[in-house]
This record gives C-alpha cells, sequence and structure tokens, in this order.
C-alpha cells in the first residue's frame, strides 16, 4: 500500500468480518497508516452496530480522518454507520466504487462484506478509497442536501 498522507484510519468489524478486517489492517500497517483499532479481535458472534458507532465517533470527532469497517455483507455496517451526523458511509466491492464515491460523495467511511469480496479487491478498494481526493464543485451542492429536510419526511 502507497504511504499513507490520509492517517489516522479507525477500523472495526464484527466477527462475520475478522478475517478480512486483519487482512486490511495488515496492509495499512504495512503502508505507513497509523491505525486506530475499535475491535472486534475475537471470533466470537457480536453485533455490528457496537462497532459502526465506535469507528464513526472516531471520525466525527476527527480523532480519524476515514473509517474502515467489516461485516458479513458490509451492509449493515453501511446502514448504521449512516445513522451518524457528518458520516457518509459506502459499501465497496471494487475499486471504481471507491474512486467514485470518495470523488462524487466525499465519502468518509467505507465498508467491506467479508463473505462477499475477496481481501485482494477489498485492499485495492481500500487503496483507492484511501487516495482519492474528493472533487467538490457541483458535488457540494448534493452533499449538502443529504441533510434531513425541516422537518423531516414522516414527523
Ligand atoms: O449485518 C450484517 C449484514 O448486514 C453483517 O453481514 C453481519 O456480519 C451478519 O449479519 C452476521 O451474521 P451471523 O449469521 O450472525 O454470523
Amino acid at each position: 500500500m502507497a504511504p499513507a498522507p490520509q492517517s489516522p484510519v479507525a477500523i472495526g468489524g464484527d466477527h462475520a468480518g475478522l478475517p478480512l478486517k486483519r487482512a486490511l489492517q495488515e496492509a495499512l500497517a504495512a503502508g505507513g497508516h497509523e491505525l486506530l483499532d475499535f475491535g472486534t479481535n475475537e471470533a466470537a458472534s457480536v453485533d455490528y452496530p457496537d462497532f459502526a458507532h465506535l469507528v464513526c465517533a472516531a471520525v466525527q470527532d476527527g480523532r480519524a480522518r476515514f473509517g474502515v469497517l467489516v461485516c458479513g455483507s458490509g451492509i449493515g455496517m453501511a446502514i448504521a454507520a449512516n445513522r451518524h451526523k457528518g458520516i457518509r458511509a459506502a459499501v465497496l466491492h471494487d475499486a471504481t466504487e471507491a474512486r467514485l464515491t470518495r470523488a462524487h460523495n466525499d465519502a468518509n467511511v467505507a465498508a467491506f462484506g467479508a463473505r462477499l469480496v475477496g481481501p485482494e479487491v477489498a485492499l485495492d478498494a481500500l487503496k483507492a478509497f484511501l487516495s482519492t481526493p474528493y472533487e467538490g464543485g457541483r458535488h457540494d451542492k448534493r452533499l449538502a442536501k443529504l441533510l434531513p429536510p425541516d422537518p423531516s419526511p414522516g414527523s
């Protein structure tokens, strides 16, 4: 992995994500990224939102520039992460999605499904995610519209 201007990176996952989380951690560390590891580091079954909340809090308060979340599908993690103000999480299956969500959505959390994506593809996507800048411009006003309208629909 290329040297790391975007450190530190907060990482977390559930039991299903553990093998991929470990692989991503090793690659990030080898690339010089400072890592904040929020677990889990045990094979025992745990609940993915607990780890999503820890990682997102670290991104929200500035301890981490980016977050990485790993569960079985990546979906539960992304749902949990996107409930946090200022967090834009995307489930990634390849490097193209990673580049697009950084360039257009200024995503700050990458979610992976360890049961669906292999370590090489996930690592490629993570490299692209961490190295692609947000484009700004026309995307700024769209990001501003991601906030719920006031009053929120259904309230
Ligand atoms: O929440 C998920 C799906 O959105 C994650 O993939 C979890 O890792 C998965 O649900 C865990 O499943 P398990 O049968 O409890 O191992």
